[in-house]
């Protein structure tokens, strides 16, 4: 066994989030590891799977008060680590591609420039070197004319063209961890597969850890080998496969995504005040 397998590449024990001190947790005692695999978080809209992410990359408002048993990546614990430790942590060990590149993306850089600006800061690769290396990464993500492209300003490009450049710039260092929080929410469905099934193959040639956050539970079930429902902050259970659910909630979310193709009479409303006893709340 080699050394970097010995650890989960994540884990995450009782994990507690509030945002100001009176409110409600927004994350509640929630537990997982991740190990060289891809594991998904659903839930509706409020659950607490971006707060869990976020928590995870540090980049939660100082409102918010982050408190956990454990939070490690690769063996070493995340929590007491300094603003500037996961800031160099960030990118190159642990990635996070957002919902709408557009966004996430420097408007006034070019994309060649923002691809070169990753090497240098997580690859040490200057001048030719971490262009070389940005165009590249763009060929690999399927990109086949990357130096039109890496002339291009985000707003230039399309959002199923940026997502792969997200993925290119935040893939280039091959990191330990990659949290996709909702990455192809914002695209057009006709690309959601393609980015989704790329961003699959870069994390397992890589053999990174993918933390897959989405509200589409038959999406997730089709790339990760485990799934993580949140409910109200909490995990409330844990599946292989989508036929083993057994948490109404689950089933819930199964019916408010009907599969396309089953043919459904009525859409599926969750019961929520049934669901908030059974979950303890
Ligand atoms: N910055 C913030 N300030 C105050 N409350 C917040 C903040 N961010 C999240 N919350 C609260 O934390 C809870 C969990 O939100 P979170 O965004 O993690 O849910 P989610 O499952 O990711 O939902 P979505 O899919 O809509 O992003 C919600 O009640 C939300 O209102």
């Amino acid at each position: 066994m080699q050394d970097r397998d010995l650890h989960p590449v994540l884990s995450v024990k009782g994990l507690n989030v509030r945002f100001g001190r009176n409110s409600l947790a927004a994350v509640s005692n929630v537990s997982f590891d991740v190990g060289r695999e891809r594991v998904g978080i659903v839930g509706e809209s409020g659950s607490g799977k971006s707060t869990t992410g976020r928590a995870i990359m540090r980049l939660l408002p100082p409102i918010a008060s982050v408190a956990a048993e454990r939070m490690d990546l690769d063996g070493v614990s995340l929590l007491d680590r300094t603003e500037r430790q996961m800031g160099a942590l960030r990118g190159k060990d642990i990635a996070l591609i957002m919902q709408d590149p557009r966004y996430s993306l420097n408007p006034v850089l070019t994309v060649g420039k923002q691809i070169a600006e990753a090497a240098r800061l997580h690859m040490g690769l200057r001048g030719s070197k971490a262009k070389d290396a940005a165009r590249a990464m763009l060929e690999r993500v399927r990109i086949s004319d990357p130096e039109r492209v890496m002339a291009l300003y985000p707003h230039q490009v399309s959002g199923g063209m940026g997502q792969r450049v997200m993925i290119a710039m935040m893939l280039l260092a091959k990191p330990k961890l990659v949290i996709a929080d909702e990455p192809t929410s914002a695209l057009d469905v006709s690309v959601r597969r393609d980015v989704l099934t790329l961003l699959d193959e870069l994390v397992r040639e890589n053999n990174s850890g993918l933390l897959l956050i989405s509200h589409d539970i038959r999406m997730v079930a089709a790339f990760c080998e485990r799934i993580i429902v949140m409910y109200s902050g909490r995990i409330v259970e844990t599946l292989t496969r989508l036929e083993d659910a057994q948490h109404p909630y689950t089933r819930g979310l199964m019916a408010a995504l009907p599969d396309p193709h089953k043919p459904v009479r009525r859409l599926a409303v969750l019961d929520r005040a049934k669901l908030d006893l059974e979950t303890n709340r």
